[in-house]
């Protein structure tokens, strides 16, 4: 597997770079961006926070909106943006180009159904793929965390409850916390999944959080929510995540911010706290 660098930028002394190269599990050219803070220039193995963004994102929103480099390169921590779904001539796309399917809207599952499923893997991408690449390539140590937005942020709870072994932490921005009971979830489900609603419950954290999870794979979570957000209703619903948090014993702490809608806005208002959670949960893995 090769590499091919796309671009790099010294930014708080460390180095915003982007890369592609071409994926097994979604058959295609992927792109991903990666934070280096200046630790590694010392020859220091550092932590690494995978970052989901949401709908129509790629991997540079939250690393031209987020704000997150200074506190990364004082804490020496590496992030990395994937892309949020396979791209390319090949690979299909909703036929209505809307922007809650297809290109942009993997959903960071692995579809079954077609014409989805030979790209649609986001999950094994983001599971397997990706980190295996990034332990390959770059200085980072064994330390993962997930962290992430809406669709991101389902994504980042989904696959950290699914994965304790690998992250020490997992955060969440505005995250779809109920996909099975909300219109963006249940669209993308039905297309990526098919129409029997059991089998999208392994996408589905408020699903997952229910199950009878051993204390010690309960990864600490962090939830920031704006309470003006637009989607916060409709298609967010943390309150199921909240409750089957609190009957399950799960360590879950959810705060809900005055004023802050579902934009970078609010994430760069916060993103400090996230950075510091996933430091301050670091144990040697
Ligand atoms: N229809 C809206 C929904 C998409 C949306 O809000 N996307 C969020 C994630 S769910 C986002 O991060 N947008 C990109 C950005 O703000 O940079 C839009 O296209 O703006």
């Amino acid at each position: 597997m090769t590499l091919t660098q796309v671009s790099s930028s010294k930014v708080f002394a460390g180095l915003h770079q982007q890369f592609t190269h071409v994926s097994a599990v979604n058959n295609c050219t992927m792109k991903f961006a990666i934070y280096l803070p200046p630790q590694v220039q010392q020859g220091q193995t550092v932590p690494v926070l995978y970052w989901l963004s949401g709908l129509t994102c790629t991997d540079e929103n939250f690393m031209q909106k987020a704000g997150a480099f200074k506190l990364a390169a004082e804490l020496g921590i590496a992030i990395v943006a994937p892309d949020t779904s396979p791209r390319g001539e090949n690979v299909p796309d909703d036929t209505e180009q809307s922007y809650d399917l297809g290109l942009g809207a993997g959903f960071y599952l692995n579809a079954t159904e077609s014409p989805w499923q030979t790209y649609y893997n986001m999950y094994d991408y983001i599971v397997n793929e990706l980190p295996e690449i990034i332990q390959n390539n770059f200085p980072v140590n064994k330390q993962q965390g997930i962290s992430g937005h809406s669709m991101g942020g389902h994504g980042a709870l989904t696959i950290g409850l699914k994965n304790p072994e690998k992250y020490s932490s997992i955060s969440a921005f505005s995250p779809i916390c109920n996909p099975t009971k909300c219109p963006w979830g249940i669209k993308a489900f039905t297309a990526y999944l098919g129409d029997n609603p059991t089998l999208w419950l392994e996408y589905d954290a408020t699903e997952l959080i229910k199950r009878n999870i051993a204390d010690s794979n309960k990864l600490p979570i962090l939830i920031s929510q704006g309470d003006s957000d637009n989607f916060l209703a409709e298609q967010l619903m943390p309150d199921n995540l909240i409750a089957a948090a609190e009957q399950n014993n799960y360590p879950l702490t959810y705060c809900l911010e005055v004023g802050y809608d579902h934009s970078y806005f609010f994430i760069s208002s916060f993103i400090e706290q996230h950075l510091r959670f996933f430091n301050s949960n670091l144990t040697s893995k």
